[in-house]
């Protein structure tokens, strides 16, 4: 067992008892499946004449029942202990399954959003499904299959050396070259493993992106060359299995080779000593023969064993690996949980890059308080987007601060803060399940009327009401399609129901009719009472009422102010608003200008 699977022994310590008492009944279960094949001796001796001529069920043929019923109560023993032991053994690997996929999901979901970025989630879901499952087979038949093995054949060795120890000690000599064999198969096989893992998990990732992405690859008929690579990666797993399956077609022979050779000289000399009676008596013989057999099995049975353990031990350290991810977004020891409702929030000289990029935020300062709503415009790609997510601490500044209530963000208890913050993302997600459901993600002690207030002021009422079940309506993936802009009126309910202290908006409006946006922004201009605003628009009539408006060009603040001043600077702001109010060149003319 490779130190992957000895890290994951904790999650097995709480069920010690279910355990012990499963390894208990698996070792009497044993005995019980040997009793038979002594019985099965006695009985020949049983019938076998004697140097007198005559058998001894002559005299005693009672003993006949004797017997029957000794083998009746084996199997009955046998029964009884076997199936205790596996529903012992077996519940207990449902347990610790279902405690190793709550840890891991629970671990997940704390990890950082740059996390997510990097690795694919079909990858992510490899671990937490086909991983956790080879682990249930491990805790559940591996190490049942383990006591089977030492039991069975210490048990066996144990009996053959009572009936003839020289037989017995034949019978041990290939054992060496067995032992050999088998970890020499392991090693050749165990990089096969690891092989068919990682191409199971880049199965799953390209699968599950292209489901997601389906339709593109449809319009851009674009089949052919997605159906390549699923198959690319599905080669190589087939290739790695196929490998590994070679190794075991070469492994078998050697091992049935070696049980051959043993055997063979055990009957032969067996037979011989039995004959001259300068062995065990025919019975015992005859005994020694179905036992020995017995050890063959345990042989094949350990080749496959190394083999589940070995994949074990692969699905192990990818279950550890994500374990031991620490996200890097998460409570200093000494973060102070914040202390009320924040009041201000503001930005001081705030830069930062994306891993491998550059210039991204390059040194943002802002100041925002209650009841006051601040607009951030710009090109595509400014940095507008991650201005919020910083605020939301998705990722955190390479200088400069955020103040909370004037403490560093870096310093407060996340959940502390997360809790008064209200978020609509640039593309709003809906999880499946009713609308209700979904409106109250954050807030989940909000009342059917709460959500629908928040629906009202989100402009979201009165479409959901005329849904097919209202607020019960089931949406999000497989549930009924809504357009962009409706998603996003969920979305924006969802953030006012938790009443947040600060709302960022990341362009929450864009995709919603100027009608509908207009009453949403009448909404916004009483919900502004009470907690602080920061939205980011491409259309600016959206932030024409903020109380300042932050012009983001290249991760800088090119100008502030509010509307009526930015329109009379006549600056970048200016030029903007003119093309959208369309005061100014159409959009067509000013390309051709500037080409
Ligand atoms: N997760 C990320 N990793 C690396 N680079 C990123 C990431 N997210 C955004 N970027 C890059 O950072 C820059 C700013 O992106 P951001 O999303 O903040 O722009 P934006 O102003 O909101 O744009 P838009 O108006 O198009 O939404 C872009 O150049 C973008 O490519």
């Amino acid at each position: 067992m490779g130190r992957h699977l000895w890290r994951l022994v904790p999650f097995a310590r709480p069920y010690t008892k279910r355990i012990l008492t499963g390894l208990a009944t698996n070792a009497m279960a044993r005995l019980f499946d040997l009793l038979p094949l002594v019985l099965v001796g006695q009985v020949v001796d049983l019938i076998t004449p004697g140097a007198n001529g005559l058998a001894l069920a002559a005299t005693e043929p009672h003993l006949f029942w004797v017997y029957g019923l000794a083998v009746l109560g084996g199997f009955l023993g046998l029964a009884l202990c076997q199936s205790a032991s596996d529903y012992a053994l077996d519940s207990m690997a449902q347990m610790v399954r279902h405690d190793i996929r709550g840890r891991l999901y629970e671990h997940i979901q704390r990890l950082d959003v740059a996390f997510f970025e990097e690795r694919q989630t079909g990858d992510i879901m490899s671990v937490v499904s086909s991983d956790v499952d080879t682990l249930e087979n491990f805790f559940a038949d591996v190490s049942t299959s383990i006591v089977r093995l030492v039991i069975t054949f210490t048990g066996t060795y144990a009996v053959l050396f009572w009936l003839d120890w020289r037989l017995a000690l034949l019978l041990l000599a290939p054992l060496p070259f067995a032992v050999a064999a088998v970890r020499f198969f392991a090693k050749r096989v165990q990089p096969r493993y690891r092989q068919a893992r990682r191409a199971v998990a880049a199965i799953n990732s390209i699968i599950e992106n292209n489901l997601q992405g389906i339709g593109v690859i449809q319009a851009y008929t674009a089949e052919g060359p997605q159906a390549e690579r699923v198959l690319a990666q599905s080669a190589e797993y087939r290739d790695a299995a196929i490998h590994a399956a070679a190794e075991r077609a070469r492994f078998l022979p050697i091992i049935y080779v070696l049980a051959g050779l043993s055997f063979g000289t055990l009957i032969a000399l067996g037979g011989w000593l039995t004959f001259t009676d300068q062995g065990p008596s025919v019975g015992d013989f005859t005994s020694f023969i179905l036992l020995a057999m017995r050890l063959v099995l345990p042989l094949f049975v350990f080749g496959m064993l190394i083999n589940q353990i070995q994949r074990s031990e692969a699905a192990a350290q990818r279950i550890m690996e994500l374990l031991d991810t620490e996200p890097a977004i998460r409570d200093r020891l000494d973060a102070k949980p914040l202390a009320g409702r924040p009041s201000c929030v503001e930005f001081r000289d705030v830069r930062f890059d994306y891993k491998g990029r550059e210039q991204i935020i390059n040194g943002v300062g802002f100041a925002l308080g209650t009841g006051r709503l601040i607009g951030v415009v710009g090109p595509t790609g400014a940095g507008k987007s991650t201005l919020v997510k910083l605020l939301l601490r998705y990722y955190e500044p390479d200088s400069g601060q955020i103040l909370v209530d004037g403490l560093p963000l870096t310093g407060l208890a996340l959940e502390s803060f997360r809790r008064y913050v209200g978020y609509v993302s640039q593309d709003p997600f809906l999880f499946f399940g009713p609308v209700l459901d979904n409106i109250r993600l954050g807030s989940p002690e909000a009342s059917d009327e709460d959500v629908r207030r928040a629906a009202e002021v989100a402009g979201a009422d009165e479409f959901i009401q005329g849904l097919p079940q209202g607020y019960q309506t089931l949406v999000g993936e497989r549930g009924l399609k809504l357009s962009g802009g409706q998603r996003q009126r969920i979305s924006l309910a969802r953030a006012i129901l938790r009443d947040p202290a600060i709302l960022l908006l990341d362009e929450a409006t864009a995709s919603v009719d100027t009608r509908t946006e207009e009453i949403i922004q009448r909404n916004m201009d009483r919900l502004r009472a009470g907690r602080m605003i920061l939205a980011v628009a491409h259309r600016l009539s959206t932030v024409r009422n903020a109380d300042e408006i932050l012009v983001l060009v290249d991760g800088l603040v090119v100008e502030r102010g509010r509307h009526e001043e930015l329109v009379r600077k006549g600056g970048v702001y200016a030029g903007l608003w003119s093309v959208q109010s369309g005061e100014g060149a159409p959009v067509v003319q000013a390309t051709e200008q500037e080409a």
